[in-house]
């Protein structure tokens, strides 16, 4: 029998999995990549997918933060869904007003959960665990709709970080 994780996997596949060619930062190409705005754009999908992330979610989880772009909408959905607060991670400081990188919840002293659409070598989650960890938050576990296994979990460990994905896809790159 399917599982019900395996069949949502499927359908994030179905809705989210475009045409390529998509350039990655370290110069490879991929044929077919993971556009997670589909799902950030598509309500009825957003919120399901945000049901299955905070599944993912240890109990004693008392923040969620992700970082710019990708991962704004998902936050914001698994905080709706949860009644979790939520910040935002913006690349760099805002440069004028507040001064800050980090936006909304205070997560100082709070088990903080690190959300993201996907996950390949880990940098860009190790950058802002880094980040939320100078802000003070706990941060132990980062949740991603896509892991790629490229390097990301073991990354994350060496760091004291453990990675839950919903889908594991190592996809196929040129
Ligand atoms: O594990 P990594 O090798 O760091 O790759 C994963 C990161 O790459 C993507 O961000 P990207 O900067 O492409 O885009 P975005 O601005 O659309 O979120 C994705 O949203 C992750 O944050
Ligand atoms: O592996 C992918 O499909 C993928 C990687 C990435 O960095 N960004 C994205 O939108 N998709």
């Amino acid at each position: 029998m399917t599982s019900p994780t395996a069949l949502f996997a499927e359908k994030i596949v179905a809705a989210a999995y475009r045409p390529g060619p998509y350039r990655l930062p370290d110069g490879g190409t991929l044929d077919v990549y993971f556009d997670p705005y589909r799902l950030a754009s598509d309500p009825e999908l957003l919120t399901e997918t945000a049901a299955a992330l905070a599944r993912l979610l240890p109990p004693d989880t008392e923040a969620l933060a992700g970082p710019a772009l990708a991962a704004i909408p998902l936050v914001t959905a698994v905080s709706l869904h949860t009644g979790l607060p939520a910040a935002f991670l913006r690349p760099a400081p805002k440069e004028h007003g507040t001064w800050r990188q980090i936006e909304g919840a205070d997560l100082a002293g709070r088990r903080t959960i690190l959300l993201d659409d996907t996950a390949r070598s880990g940098a860009s989650l190790l950058r802002s665990a880094r980040l939320l960890r100078i802000g003070g938050a706990l941060v132990g576990t980062a949740v991603c709709v896509l892991d790629r296994e490229a390097g990301a979990a073991t990354l994350l460990a060496d760091h004291h970080l453990v990675l839950r994905a919903l889908v594991c896809d190592p996809g196929g790159t040129r």
